[in-house]
């Protein structure tokens, strides 16, 4: 469903990705990994429409979307996380996951101001997807609490989940995992694959955690200063002598 071909993206004199080709296909999770300013949330940025790329293509469904803008992009059905939260901090759990609704499907303005069945109709069900992706990311009690006063694994959570209202075909999710202890992300490993499961959701994912990544990746993709390192299925990059190298040179 999305094939980035030969993307490129320079920032002066510094060619932060170079040349990096990958694909996800229906129902995969595919993963970005490398080491520290590898280029993987650059790559990102490209494929959100953050940023338009220097070189190469990237198509979404046999579309060109790059250098799209970024919400033109999430209408199509790719929606991202961000490596540091980006919630509205002073509003409440659930008006966050309306907000995004509304952001998302362009509200008619007049409609609501005339307050029409059809109008209603719709927001009625932006509150019952909310309320089922609070309840799906267990934070449902929490819904009138002020997103700022989560804990900050919960508003990792909520995050995921205010990409998820909006019914998202591929998922983009940036360092998911950083932050949390443990047990968050032994809850975050079973919510990623249950997104794929349940509910067909394509996943691409950035993740410095390795235990993460292997245990749920299909496939992944190593960038190294920018350059594709190596992909493959996770048991054949585990053994691989230049991804280990990367690493330990990193250490
Ligand atoms: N807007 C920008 N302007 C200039 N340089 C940038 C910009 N964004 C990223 N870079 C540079 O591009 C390189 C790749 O950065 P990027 O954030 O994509 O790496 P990363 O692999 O995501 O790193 P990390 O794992 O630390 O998040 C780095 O050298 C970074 O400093």
């Amino acid at each position: 469903m999305l094939e980035v071909q030969n993307l490129s993206m320079r920032f002066g004199g510094l060619l932060a990705v170079d040349q990096v080709s990958m694909d996800v296909q229906e129902h995969e999770i595919v993963s970005i990994i490398g080491p520290n300013g590898a280029g993987k949330t650059t790559v990102f940025n490209c494929m959100s429409g953050f940023y338009r790329p220097t070189g190469g293509k990237i198509l979404y469904r046999g579309q060109e979307i790059q250098g799209k803008p970024d919400h033109k992009i999430s209408r199509m059905g790719l929606v991202r996380t961000f490596q540091h939260v980006r919630l509205f901090s002073r509003m409440t759990v659930v008006e966050n996951l309306l907000v995004a609704q509304h952001r998302h499907l362009n509200t008619n303005l007049i409609a609501g101001l005339l307050n029409t069945p059809s109008y209603r109709k719709r927001e009625q069900k932006s509150l019952d997807r909310a309320a089922y992706w609070l309840d799906r990311v267990g934070l449902l009690e929490l819904a009138n609490r002020e997103a700022g006063n989560l804990a900050y694994g919960q508003q990792r959570r909520l995050e995921i989940a205010r990409c998820m209202v909006t019914e998202p075909e591929l998922l983009m999710l940036d360092e998911p995992a950083a932050g949390l202890n443990p047990n968050e992300t032994r809850e975050l490993n079973e919510l990623i694959i249950s997104l794929k499961e349940d509910y067909n959701v394509s996943i691409v994912l950035i993740e410095h955690d390795m235990s993460l990544v292997m245990d749920i990746s299909d496939r992944i993709n190593v960038i190294n200063q920018g350059r594709p390192l190596a992909s493959g299925k996770p048991e054949d990059i585990q053994k691989n002598d230049d991804v280990i190298k990367a690493y330990l040179g990193e250490a």
